[in-house]
């Protein structure tokens, strides 16, 4: 694929049939068996797929067994089962599964299995659509090359000073070979020529929906990409990958084995419950008061549209004495991270965030994600929702729908996902979505 091919598609998006979707579709769903959960039983038991795969059997390194090990993961998700034989073997790979299923470690287990580190060049490039998700994908990264101390991982991304980033890129000895940013501070990097990209072999895009159709975000990451060698391995995830965006991911690669675990109207959760509220705009306060106080939660994400409501909503759940602190794109990046992080760590139980915090972001105690504001999509739905119940895990989401588009947007999300999100019950038996 040369640089060419990549400039076009944006005024040209090509089309795929009804009917060559659905030969794709089928035939992925052939060899993906359904991750549906048992009516009983130990979820996260069956969410690993129904093969007796282990992950000794993907022949991995020694040091990334013993890793996968320490981190207690004791069989592969089914989407890991599909993508990591193919993935460690250096293919393209455009994949899609639910939510909270385990993409990340296949990307994170293929790239460290390869990878031959060579000082001062960057052989993986790793891009994601917001700060905090790259930064958990270096988290995730320290984690998996916990034994494989020569390889070196950095992330970068905007509202730091770019100096800084420059300063290890230019040094030899600190010269990160895997690298994790955003879009924009990445393509800054590449473009003042201290992020050299000829030494890649590995490209991978996170949530790459949202990359792609976000025009800015685009340009940056086609401008990254055109940066790197012809030859490479290309990988894309993202729990909603649309028929009219697969083809554009296929444009970056060669030949992908496609994945699409639970496609189309299953990708919702099992172990989540979805509910929505009916209510005037000015109620919404009250019941969320009401909902705090009144349902068993370990933590809780709640979702607003804008910064300034973020903000004032925080406050007024802080003033009632709810721990709670807010994320949003207006805080000063030190400041999102020290936050996101006091979250993850359980410091704080309620977390309101604009849609920065919609997607990928894995905090795995947070069992109930509230739509105060609706989300603008079906999509986003149920990558929000997707907050609660990782890895099979129950949980809950509840949705406030307020106006008119609230409700066609309520209605999108059942039909897209063929399900039904009654109303609130008065009552919810927390044993039904607390782990
Ligand atoms: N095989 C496994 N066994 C146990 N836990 C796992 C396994 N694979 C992944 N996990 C854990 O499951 C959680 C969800 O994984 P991850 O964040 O990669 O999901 P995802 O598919 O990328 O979700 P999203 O689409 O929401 O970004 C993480 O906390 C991860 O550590």
């Amino acid at each position: 694929m040369d640089g060419e091919d990549l400039v076009d598609y944006e005024e040209e998006l090509p089309t795929v049939t009804p009917a060559a979707a659905a030969a794709t579709d089928a035939s992925a769903a052939d060899g993906a068996a359904s991750a549906d959960a048992p009516a009983d039983g130990d979820k996260k038991a069956a969410y690993a797929g129904v093969h007796s795969t282990g992950f000794r059997d993907f022949l991995l390194k020694p040091e990334l067994l013993r890793a996968v090990g320490d981190l207690g993961f004791e069989h592969p998700s089914e989407v890991q089962q599909e993508c990591i034989p193919q993935s460690i073997l250096g293919m393209d790979l455009v994949c899609q599964a639910k939510s909270g299923m385990g993409k990340t470690a296949v990307f994170v287990l293929a790239t460290l299995q390869q990878i031959e580190p060579v000082d001062g060049e960057v052989g993986v490039i790793v891009l994601c659509h917001t700060r905090e998700l790259a930064f958990q994908i270096r988290n995730e990264y320290a984690r998996f090359s916990k034994y494989m101390p020569e390889v070196r991982t950095s992330v970068f991304y905007g509202g730091t000073p770019v100096a800084a980033d420059q300063a290890v890129l230019k040094d030899k000895t600190k010269c990160p070979h895997i690298v994790v940013g955003t879009p924009g501070r990445m393509n800054a990097l590449v473009r003042d020529k201290s992020l050299k990209a000829g030494g890649v072999k590995h490209f991978v895009l996170d949530e790459c929906d949202k990359m792609l159709e976000q025009i800015d975000m685009r340009r940056d990451v086609q401008d990254i990409f055109r940066a790197t060698p012809h030859h490479k391995q290309v990988m894309m995830f993202s729990a909603t990958l649309s028929t009219e965006v697969r083809p554009v991911c296929k444009k970056f690669m060669q030949n992908p084995l496609e994945i699409y675990v639970d496609d189309g109207a299953k990708l919702t959760l099992h172990g989540l419950q979805q509910y929505f509220v009916q209510l005037e705009e000015a109620a919404k306060n009250r019941k969320l008061n009401e909902l705090l106080d009144s349902l068993d939660f370990n933590q809780v994400i709640i979702f607003v549209r804008s910064t300034a409501r973020a903000n004032q909503l925080n406050q007024l759940l802080i003033e009632c004495n709810f721990p709670s602190i807010c994320v949003h794109g207006a805080l000063k990046q030190e400041e999102r991270i020290e936050r996101y992080q006091q979250f993850k760590k359980f410091e704080k139980r309620i977390l309101v965030a604009t849609d920065v915090f919609g997607r990928g972001i894995d905090v795995e105690r947070v069992n109930l994600s509230i739509s105060y504001d609706a989300p603008t999509s079906a999509d986003e739905w149920l990558h929000r929702a997707g907050r609660a119940g990782r890895f099979g895990t129950k949980g809950l989401a509840i949705l406030m729908t307020s106006s008119e588009e609230d409700k066609s947007v309520l209605s999108d999300i059942q039909s897209r996902f063929s399900v039904e999100i009654p109303p609130l019950p008065q009552e919810i038996d927390a044993a039904t979505y607390m782990s």
